[in-house]
């Protein structure tokens, strides 16, 4: 379980006693990304899975056509076990609501992001398990891996052990969805919420985007063709990533051009300089002291005006009517695709 080389915990399949879930019933809450991979996981690791929906949702069709049994919500919680909140995290405190009177004392409350908790939005009461295994990868991942006979490296902490075998659980849970298979890392819900949320903002959703963006905006201002600038930077970016992916900056360096490493090197530093690092420390700071998660609630109760407004003009982009026309024109654009998965708009 502990290796030297880690600062933390990790886990794998070695470490887990599947008994800690192969008598429970678990409730998963939602059929989105995240739902309907670790439903249909849990399920073929031969685990009683009832689907959490409401009456008129629009994924009730696909869980059934998946073979799971599908409840509402509050129905879902009443005969579970281990109540898995699947949902997306503006919704979970409206779904706790429902759920809550069905709390049995030694039940799990199951989380894959600690946002509600860590923020105070969701209060569990004293008797039961708090738990969170949090897959590092999108929930279509999580399937397709499971499905490979692969794993997804997963975090896993316990906010609150109220029956003393909360993590011993929660590795069965991690195990079910096959995310033992890769490796299970400890950690505290406050470490994953803070860093989930400042990654995806500063550097794997918000940063990349951006870069990509401004990259693109400078070759067409400057005369280049919208198609040069696509490819340039954002297409290749998949086979940069795919690299480092593989076998960290040192394969990238090693695949590319002695001229792209001497220019790389000598420019990273100077696009993303002292100023994006303080930028980082402020976006970082907001996480920390809640002002991101206070200005994201107050967003959704106002019906996300911002939210709606900053997508379009993404959507809007030149380089998306670019990038749609060439991945339409080339083959390689349905190469290594992942399975679509069936998500419900945002709004
Ligand atoms: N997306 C990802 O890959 C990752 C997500 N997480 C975490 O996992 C959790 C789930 O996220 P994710 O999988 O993205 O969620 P999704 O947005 O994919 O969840 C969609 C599901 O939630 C249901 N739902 C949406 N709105 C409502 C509502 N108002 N009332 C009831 N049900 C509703 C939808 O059903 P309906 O058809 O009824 O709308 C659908 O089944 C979050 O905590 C997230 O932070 C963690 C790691 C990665
Ligand atoms: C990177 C985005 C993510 O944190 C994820 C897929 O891990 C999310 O919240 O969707
Ligand atoms: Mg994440
Ligand atoms: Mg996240």
């Amino acid at each position: 379980m502990t290796d030297d080389a880690f600062t933390q915990p990790v886990y794998h399949e070695e470490d887990v006693d599947s008994a800690h879930i192969d008598e429970k019933t678990v409730a998963v809450l939602g059929y989105g990304s995240q739902g309907h991979a670790h439903a249909q996981n849990l399920a073929e690791s031969g685990v009683d899975v009832v689907v959490g929906l409401r009456e008129d949702s629009s994924s009730r069709a696909a869980a059934s056509e998946d073979g799971l049994r599908v409840e509402t919500p509050a129905e879902a919680a009443a005969e579970a076990d281990v109540i898995s909140m699947l949902v997306p995290d503006t919704v979970q405190p409206a779904i706790y609501d429902e759920i809550e009177p069905h709390l049995a004392a030694g039940d799990t409350l199951q989380f894959a992001h600690g946002f509600n908790i860590h923020y105070g939005q969701i209060e569990p009461p004293e008797d039961v398990d708090v738990t969170m295994v949090a897959p590092k990868s999108p929930g279509h991942l999580v399937r397709r891996n499971y499905v490979a006979g692969e794993g997804t490296p997963a975090l896993l902490a316990v906010y609150q052990d109220a029956t003393g075998e909360a993590t011993d659980e929660a590795l069965a849970y991690a195990q079910g969805i096959g995310c033992a298979r890769a490796g299970v890392i400890e950690t505290t819900f406050r470490e994953e919420t803070e860093s989930d949320l400042f990654g995806e903002q500063a550097v794997l959703c918000g940063g990349v985007t951006s870069l990509v963006k401004t990259g693109y905006e400078t070759l067409v201002d400057n005369g280049y063709s919208p198609e040069m600038a696509y490819f340039e930077v954002l297409n290749e970016l998949k086979l940069i990533v795919d690299l480092m992916y593989e076998g960290g900056l040192e394969e990238m360096w090693n695949s590319v051009s002695d001229t792209a490493e001497y220019g790389g090197l000598t420019q990273g530093d100077v696009i993303v300089d002292e100023q994006v690092r303080e930028n980082m420390e402020e976006t970082l700071e907001a996480v920390q002291n809640g002002e991101f998660a206070r200005e994201w609630i107050a967003e959704n109760q106002a019906g996300r005006p911002a939210y709606r407004q900053q997508r379009q003009a993404e959507l809007d982009h030149d380089i998306e009517d670019v990038g749609a026309r060439l991945r339409d024109l080339f083959a390689w654009a349905d190469e290594d695709q992942d399975e679509p998965t069936e998500v419900p708009a945002d709004d």
